[in-house]
């Protein structure tokens, strides 16, 4: 039942362990890789509430002072950062020590761009406890916060030294957390494996509710980043097909003002299939992939478009003009990533405006 990732990067390479009952092993998992027997743990309120007593319950003798957040999409910013950063200052956190991310991608962001930065880098554990952050953000080092210009556009590549992936504590989930964690896992199938797109297709609906199942998607997904990351950490080429739906993504959720009308993995899965449509009307695809794309969104009761997100929505050329600090801009170009058919994704610079301007004015 218990799979390990193993992340192949050298002198900075790490297992994701993905399974049940986790949480149980995390002192003897996370014991080795200390000079004393302390961490640092970086939590928020909610997570905390339901899931620290467990988790220091696994990790036996190792002391674990934690510090607890606000959570939500707004943590992950220069507030949060400062704060984190001078929590751990304050905690007399050595340069040698291990600082623990225990949460979501929010909180795996955040932390992992505190350890990057505190003391020049510090180490960090990942204990994802929503989907998405099994699946994509605890994963692979992208650490950043939001600024008033864009999303994650201050950060840094810090890989963690351990993920511990515990799918039990996805039981505590509310279901639109769930499924917003579900836009990434989708997104994997879209961008590189059309087989598991196939399975997902079949077992997505049950994957809330089978913990079995549960292991096996998130294990997937987390092989296909390791895969890519570790043929391109920095996203110099391939890494960027991770990135596929985010491009609109991030301009939505910076025109939601980074609150809760819309969740990351809501805008991931609204924007992968605007990138579908994109390509069929493009001719890249046939017109049957963006329709699979939404027939399965609509199967698991997911956003799809535009309009599902509550309140007003800046017009189209409002968005297309967030979209110019997407960090993938190249010489003032925005780039894309688009399909030729469902695991076939490419990321391409040769998107006319008139053509995304068309997307989004039709999904509005
Ligand atoms: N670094 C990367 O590669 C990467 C990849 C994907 C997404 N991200 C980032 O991740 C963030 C989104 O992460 P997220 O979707 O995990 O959001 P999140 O961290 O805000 O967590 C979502 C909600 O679930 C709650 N929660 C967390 N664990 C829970 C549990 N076990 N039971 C009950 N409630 C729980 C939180 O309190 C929060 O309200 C975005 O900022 C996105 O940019 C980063
Ligand atoms: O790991 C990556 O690379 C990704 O693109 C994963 C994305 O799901 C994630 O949202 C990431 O944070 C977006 O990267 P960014 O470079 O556009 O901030
Ligand atoms: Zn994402």
């Amino acid at each position: 039942m218990n799979e390990t990732v193993h992340v192949p990067l050298g002198d900075r390479a790490y297992d994701v362990l993905v399974g049940r009952g986790l949480f149980a092993e995390a002192g003897a998992r996370i014991a080795p890789l200390l000079r004393r027997p302390r961490v640092f743990v970086v939590t928020e309120t909610r997570v905390a509430d339901l899931h620290l007593a467990g988790f220091r319950a696994g990790l036996g003798d190792i002391d674990a002072p934690a510090l607890r957040l606000t959570p939500g999409e707004a943590t992950k910013g220069w507030a949060g950062l400062t704060e984190v950063v001078e929590w751990l200052l304050d905690q007399r956190c050595e340069r040698g020590d291990v600082v623990v991310a225990l949460g979501g991608g929010v909180i795996g962001d955040l932390v992992g761009f505190a350890a990057a930065i505190l003391r020049r880098g510090v180490r960090y554990v990942q204990v994802p406890t929503t989907l998405l952050a099994q699946v994509d953000s605890s994963v692979g080092g992208k650490t950043a916060i939001n600024t008033r210009h864009g999303k994650n556009l201050v950060g840094a590549f810090h890989q963690p030294v351990l993920v511990l992936a515990d799918v039990d504590v996805l039981d505590t989930l509310d279901t639109r957390d769930f499924l917003a964690g579900y836009g990434e896992v989708a997104k994997y199938g879209m961008l590189g494996d059309a087989a598991y797109f196939d399975w997902l297709e079949v077992n997505g609906p049950k994957l809330a509710s089978d913990p079995a199942l549960r292991v096996e998607a998130v294990r997937h997904a987390v092989q296909m980043k390791a895969d890519i990351v570790v043929r391109d950490e920095t996203e110099q080429g391939d890494r960027a097909l991770l990135n596929l739906g985010h491009t609109f993504c991030h301009a939505l959720e910076a025109a939601t003002g980074y609150s809760d009308r819309l969740l990351h993995g809501e805008g991931v899965a609204i924007g992968c299939a605007l990138a579908f449509e994109l390509s069929a009307r493009m001719g890249l695809c046939s017109q049957e992939d963006p329709s699979r794309v939404r027939a399965h969104l609509a199967d698991m009761g997911m956003r799809r478009d535009l309009r599902d997100i509550p309140g007003d929505l800046p017009s189209a050329e409002v968005l297309l003009d967030l979209m110019g600090q997407d960090k993938k801009v190249v010489d003032g170009k925005l780039r894309f990533i688009l399909a030729r058919g469902i695991g076939q994704a490419f990321v391409t610079a040769a998107v006319p405006a008139e053509a995304v301007l068309g997307v989004l004015r039709d999904s509005a």
